[in-house]
């Protein structure tokens, strides 16, 4: 295949022109994600021919020529994808709503961890995301220069690097390289240093690089269009020809313009006056392309007009698009060109918003986040969690959803986890009274977070449920009447007894080791006070009401406490690893008994 250029807008032509792979930068706070897609910017800008850069919407194209100016390797690669489309806003929230056909927009990722502080907690988080979505990424090491002594070789290939620095300091930043190996693959990925791979599609590759001084730089860029260029390059195959189709990054009121899109545009090409159609709050939303809008040039960007008028633009692209009534469209929407299918697009478009990849159960918590995508990615993490989900929904926590969760039997699921999204102040309001109590809400802007909360709180309530639950059971428990200690015969029988296994309570009734009735048991005394219950050993008084001593029982007779049927379901099934080995010994005595009759008692 022939080697094109990146010349902008029409960079790709011809019917099976390899696009721009498009790449989303995740990673923890602070670890220099903004940096490292400036420094990108800066660099891009620095090294390509004048006329290969063209300013996008929401993203920033680096074409191929610039990284091979900044490799060295101009000339000597022969490589057919045309350079690298980044999208501007960083962090997984972008990442998790640019989606396309149910999966992620972006072809590719890079997972920035600082160097010097290792894995976080959305370090982990942007993990889980990117293996949900089966995203190909590389890791970028940031902030090397951070390591104390590093001599800076700015925008230089890593190995430059490397080499100039002392022994101390290679060995600093190998341990702490391997340090993020050994985490990845606790995670389950095999991570080594780029250099050091001789198969990318079983390794993943860790760049060490510096956002600040671009040291490292060019071999990032290089091994992304490497990996582009040797594993995707079937995913990356467009019409240019063909009708647009891309998907919306952002909704934005404009002065003079109102509503406009941002748009990524990943297939064909966009004209206007094409008619389009794209996702929209209240169903599909139909209209013409007004203009198409690209930003000025730094140096224009004081001018009256901000935006650049073009006639026409082809993938991949970042644009604004002004048209009527795009009022209520959604962000991480499609949006496509009519070309005569409108009916197709329409169902596709309708299933694209409703066919949000969450499995929901018929009991299981609420969930809700401010974008499909985001709730997307939460449902996925309560999936590898075991946690079920009865009701997914984008928006903020409403008072209707509150008086829904209270309506939720189950004490552990009557749950919302708010994932990035606001309550509304009649939420916080319906929250406040009484009947509510049972509600539990946990907000948060970290999934991971969200879910470690949710999982400490079940765990806690749910052994405060099993512990009252279980202080209602009739506990079983075998009691023998002793000699000599007969001290009333009976209304109510008094006499010594000593529990040979399990746990006498006060209260239950007794029935023979045959099954036929005793009577109920009132009162446990042990000298002369009152117990409630007594354990496997120890002797004490009890009063028996039914029976007269010499009569129905006698010195010597041993008897089984009776438990209701659906207490014994309870105890053999939930409760049992609760038991001790002497309650577990006559619970088997006992049902065995029962069960000579009546094989399926208590099952
Ligand atoms: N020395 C050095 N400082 C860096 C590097 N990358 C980022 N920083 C600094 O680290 C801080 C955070 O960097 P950002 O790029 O804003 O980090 P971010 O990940 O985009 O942060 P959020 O957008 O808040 O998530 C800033 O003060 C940067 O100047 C680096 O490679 N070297």
């Amino acid at each position: 295949m022939a080697k094109k250029k990146d010349k902008g807008n029409n960079q790709n032509s011809g019917k099976n022109s390899i696009r721009t792979p498009i790449v989303c930068v995740l990673g923890h706070v602070d670890h220099g994600k903004t940096s490292l897609l400036d420094k990108i910017r800066g660099s891009s800008v620095v090294n390509a021919e004048e006329g290969a850069i063209t300013q996008h919407i929401g993203a920033t194209i680096v074409p191929l020529e610039a990284i091979e100016e900044m490799s060295g390797t101009k000339g000597k690669m022969n490589f057919d994808v045309p350079g690298l489309l980044f999208i501007d806003t960083p962090g997984h929230h972008a990442f998790t709503t640019l989606r396309s056909r149910g999966g992620a927009l972006a072809d590719m990722a890079i997972l920035v961890v600082d160097i010097n502080e290792g894995f976080q907690p959305q370090t982990i988080e942007a993990l889980h995301i990117l293996r949900n979505f089966k995203t190909p990424f590389v890791v970028a090491a940031t902030k090397i220069d951070r390591i104390h002594g590093w001599r800076k070789t700015p925008n230089a290939p890593f190995m430059t690097c490397y080499n100039a620095q002392n022994e101390r300091v290679q060995t600093i930043l190998e341990t702490k390289t391997y340090e993020l190996v050994g985490k990845l693959s606790e995670e389950g990925f095999n991570c080594e240093r780029y250099d050091r791979i001789k198969d990318f599609q079983k390794n993943i590759a860790i760049v060490p690089i510096s956002g600040i001084t671009g040291e490292g730089l060019p071999d990032l860029l290089m091994i992304m269009v490497g990996l582009a260029q040797r594993y995707m390059t079937d995913n990356l195959k467009l019409t240019v020809e063909g009708p647009g189709v891309g998907t919306v990054l952002e909704v934005k009121e404009e002065r003079g313009l109102g509503t406009t899109l941002d748009v990524i545009l990943f297939d064909g090409t966009l004209n206007v006056g094409d008619e389009i159609i794209v996702g929209g709050n209240e169903g599909v939303i139909t209209t013409k392309v007004r203009s198409l809008l690209k930003p000025r040039p730094m140096q224009e960007i004081l001018t009256e007009e901000r935006f650049d008028r073009v006639k026409s633009i082809s993938a991949a692209s970042g644009i604004k698009v002004a048209a009527p009534g795009l009022d209520g469209v959604v962000a991480g929407s499609p949006i496509m060109v009519v070309k005569g299918n409108r009916e197709e697009l329409e169902e596709r478009i309708r299933h694209e918003m409703q066919d949000i990849a969450v499995k929901l159960s018929e009991e299981g918590i609420f969930i809700k986040a401010d974008t499909i995508g985001a709730l997307e990615a939460l449902s996925k993490e309560l999936e590898q969690h075991n946690i079920p989900i009865m009701r997914a929904e984008v928006g903020p926590v409403s008072r209707h959803d509150i008086v829904e969760i209270a309506t939720v039997k189950n004490p552990l699921m009557s749950v919302l986890l708010a994932f990035n999204t606001t309550k509304l102040p009649d939420a916080n309001e319906m929250l406040m009274s009484d009947q509510m109590e049972n509600v539990m809400i946990f907000e948060s802007g970290v999934i991971y977070h969200l879910i470690d909360d949710y999982l400490e709180w079940e765990e806690k309530t749910r052994r405060q449920i099993e512990k009252q639950s279980f202080e209602k059971l009739v506990m079983p428990a075998k009691i023998s009447i002793l000699p000599d200690c007969v001290f009333r015969q009976s209304n109510p029988a008094v006499v010594g007894v000593r529990v040979l296994s399990g746990k006498l309570q006060a209260g239950v009734n007794l029935i023979h080791l045959d099954g036929r009735k005793v009577g109920k048991m009132k009162q446990i005394k042990k000298g002369q006070d009152n117990i409630q219950e007594a354990n496997e050993g120890e002797e004490v008084a009890i009063s028996i009401e039914g029976p007269t001593v010499g009569r129905q029982i006698n010195v010597g007779d041993s008897f089984y406490v009776d438990i209701p049927e659906h207490h014994v379901k309870v105890l053999e099934t939930e409760m049992f690893s609760h038991l001790n080995d002497s309650m577990k010994n006559v619970l088997d005595e006992f049902t065995h008994m029962k069960r000579k009759e009546q094989p399926f008692w208590g099952k």
